[in-house]
């Protein structure tokens, strides 16, 4: 084990947030997380083409100075610790950051530390926009309706971490606790005495916010649409609030009203004059849908385990989770965090082989909400190219007609050339 001390970069300055804005240096400095698995493969390409995107678009008067902070295995094996409190220290002082794929063990072993860092920083939104590359092979009749922008809960529900597993003292306790103080529902548990229990908690003051942001985009971006999905038939006091308190937050501060008789809403978009109807959909009929008539869908707010779901679902419709992107943000407090929706691939590990795009456009995402849109733009013109011109990545080429099949760096290379 090593000390491992945060150095600064030399140069750059901090991004700060005044009046509920974020000022941005023309050298801000970014703390990157390269993450585990292929992480460090994605994050060597994916820099590269990010510093090209602004030095191409600003001519050298902007540039970002990268602060790396260390969580994962790269983390445990510096330091001891999974997520050191300097990492979320940085993320929280430098206000945007970026991150790779972090591992998260199955059934045991430490708690998932990008729901960790979602949590300690408060990052209620998982900003989740999906949309498809022409050329790009898709299971969907249309995929030119792939559109659409994910609003997902970052804070709560199950993702909230509060089990009891199976066997312990502290499953049977909880059990006693149910049994004690809530005798018919605890009836209600099939078997008992071999539960593991999972709480999923869903809060008024959660919802609204998501809810709040999403509207919000909508109304920023002219979208049509948001959608509440939520299983909230079954889950009636947690989904089905959620439902409840979005359509709230949508006639109490938006000046939404019923559509027909409700529950749908509708309200002017202030800026653009156009309709934005508010609209809720059970989850399990919003999975079909979206890949029958994905066009009905536009921006969507959902809980944060449907969240998870419809991410790499809809990504599935534009080539994969490879070139899927996202953001976690407090729209409040400025803090943002900007990851890919993929995991670490780690039987690809080390290959040069994935599909950068997934970080790449989390960091045209991350320019973008720095207002660097002329640096995001550029990203999105060379990977419009690039597609087109069918040297793509594995996971794209297995799908493509005549493409030839590049490395994770190459396919780096081919869209600094592009720009
Ligand atoms: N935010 C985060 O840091 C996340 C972390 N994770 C963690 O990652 C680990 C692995 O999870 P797993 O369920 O295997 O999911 P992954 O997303 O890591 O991989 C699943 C499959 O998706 C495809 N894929 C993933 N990334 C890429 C890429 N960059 N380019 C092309 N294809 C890609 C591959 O498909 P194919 O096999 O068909 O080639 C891969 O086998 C777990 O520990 C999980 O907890 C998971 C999600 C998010
Ligand atoms: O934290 C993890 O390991 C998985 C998280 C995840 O799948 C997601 O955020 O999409
Ligand atoms: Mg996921």
């Amino acid at each position: 084990m090593s000390d491992h001390r945060l150095v600064p970069p030399p140069e750059g300055a901090r991004i700060t947030l005044r009046d509920g804005q974020l000022e941005v240096p023309d050298q801000p400095i970014i703390p990157f997380i390269e993450g585990d698995g292929t992480g460090p493969d994605i994050w060597r390409a994916s820099v590269r083409v990010l510093d090209a995107a602004v030095a191409k678009s600003y001519g050298g008067r902007r540039k970002i100075h990268w602060l790396e902070v260390l969580a994962g295995e790269k983390a445990y094996n510096a330091t001891g610790d999974w997520l050191p409190a300097e990492t979320v220290a940085a993320c929280r002082d430098y206000l945007v950051s970026i991150k790779g794929p972090l591992t998260t063990p199955v059934g045991g072993g430490i708690r998932s530390l990008n729901v960790a860092l979602r949590q300690q920083l408060d990052l209620y939104t998982c900003l989740r926009p999906v949309r498809w590359f022409k050329g790009v092979p898709s299971p969907v009749k249309d995929p030119s309706q792939i559109d659409q922008i994910i609003f997902r809960e970052n804070t709560e529900d199950i993702y909230a971490g509060i089990e009891f597993q199976e066997g312990t003292e502290d499953a049977r306790r909880f059990a006693a606790l149910l049994q004690e103080h809530f005798p018919e529902r605890f009836a209600k548990i099939r078997f008992p005495a071999t539960s593991g229990f999972g709480i999923k908690p869903v809060s008024r003051e959660g919802t609204e916010r998501l809810v709040r942001a999403a509207l919000k985009y909508a109304i920023d971006n002219d979208r049509s649409s948001v959608t509440l999905v939520h299983k909230g038939n079954i889950m009636k006091f947690t989904e089905g609030a959620f439902r409840d308190w979005g359509y709230a937050v949508a006639s109490r501060e938006f000046g939404a009203k019923a559509l027909d008789g409700g529950p749908w809403q509708s309200f002017e978009n202030p800026r653009t004059g156009r309709r934005i109807v508010v609209k809720d959909v059970i989850a399990d009929a919003f999975l079909q849908q979206i890949l029958l008539r994905p066009g009905e869908y536009d921006v969507v707010a959902t809980l944060n385990l449907n969240g998870d779901y419809i991410s790499d679902a809809l990504a599935a419709e534009v080539g994969g989770i490879g070139i899927a992107p996202g953001g976690n943000i407090n729209y409040v407090t400025g803090h943002a965090v900007f990851e890919a929706t993929h995991g670490t691939a780690p039987k690809y590990a080390g290959l040069d082989k994935v599909n950068p795009g997934s970080v790449i456009l989390s960091g045209e995402l991350l320019l973008r909400h720095l207002g660097w849109t002329e640096a995001a733009d550029a990203i999105i013109a060379a990977l419009d190219k690039v597609i087109a011109s069918r040297q793509v990545t594995y996971d794209f080429a297995r799908l493509m007609d005549g493409a030839t099949e590049v490395k994770t760096s190459e396919f780096g290379d081919r869209l600094i050339a592009a720009m």
